[in-house]
């Protein structure tokens, strides 16, 4: 997968699969699917490190996170997420929390909204760097949008919407994520843009779906929004397998004779 690749995909009408990742040995099984992108995302802060928003990421914890999926996923795309105001704080400090994502291993970079660094954008895309933009619920503005919730679903705030999505494009973004929009929406921007889209929550009509490791491996017990699907009972199948571990330490059963060095 290139940048090319997205725009290609597209073209053909072939959906993009992207799944979030944020460690090697997961890294590792991606590596041997069909999936064809990885995003490292600032949901890191909330799935690997138990906060309650992506706002504790910082763009160190990124680039660590970044380098373990690297060296897991050796010739994977890796997306990595700009973090909370990582590119709001003027272009030289953005610049730099580029350079440790993308030298920690990324081969682009997504960073949340467009109002107020269209110009950051811009500069990044011309340094060389490819750019998805992210659009609809944008989980670092979650105290400002007053919650996780659907957005766009006013006409008006339907249209502010479709406008961000172009200047996305406009800025040179080879992608754009939208999150949590109404499916009609979702389709309405897709069919508008030369580039893809990637949906989570966004509907059937987008050029591709990103979901979150752990919310699609069922291994989020806590997290149940209206979008994931589970493709598996991760929790219980982990938790049966750790309390059989348990059971046959406890029973003497384990280790067994060619478990064990003579
Ligand atoms: N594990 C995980 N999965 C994610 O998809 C995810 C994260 N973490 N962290 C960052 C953001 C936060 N996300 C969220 C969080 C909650 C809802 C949620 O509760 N949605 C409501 C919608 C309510 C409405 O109708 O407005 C739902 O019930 O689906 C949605 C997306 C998506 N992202
Ligand atoms: C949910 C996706 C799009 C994301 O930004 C993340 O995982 O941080
Ligand atoms: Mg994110």
């Amino acid at each position: 997968m290139t940048t090319l690749d997205f725009r290609k995909y597209k073209n053909e009408n072939k959906p993009i699969s992207m799944i979030t990742c944020y460690d090697s040995w997961s890294a590792a099984i991606i590596e041997e699917t069909d999936i064809d992108c990885i995003l490292v995302g600032d949901s890191l802060a909330m799935t690997m490190h138990g906060y309650d928003s992506t706002l504790p990421a910082n763009t160190e914890l990124m680039a660590l996170h970044t380098a373990a999926v690297r060296r897991g996923a050796p010739n994977g795309f890796i997306i990595g997420d700009m973090p909370f105001l990582s590119f709001r704080k003027g272009l030289v400090p953005a610049m730099e929390a580029v350079e440790k994502i993308m030298r920690a291993g990324a081969n682009a970079v997504k960073l949340e909204g467009y109002a107020g660094h269209g110009d950051i954008i811009s500069h990044i895309v011309d340094s060389g760097v490819p750019v998805m933009g992210h659009i609809g619920l944008t989980p670092q503005s979650v105290h400002q949008l007053g919650g996780y919730k659907v957005q766009g679903k006013s006409d008006e705030k339907a249209r502010e919407l479709m406008e961000e999505a172009v200047a996305l494009e406009e800025a040179g973004c080879f992608a754009v994520v939208l999150e949590c929009v109404p499916a009609p929406i979702g389709q309405a921007i897709s069919q508008k843009l030369t580039i893809p889209t990637i949906g989570i929550g966004a509907g059937n009509g987008c050029d591709g779906q990103v979901l979150v490791l752990q919310d699609m491996l069922g291994l989020n017990n806590k997290f149940q929004p209206k979008f994931v699907r589970t493709y598996m009972k991760g929790f219980e199948t982990i938790k049966t397998a750790l309390n059989e571990y348990d059971r046959t330490v406890k029973d003497r059963s384990f280790p067994a004779e060619e478990e064990s060095y003579s």
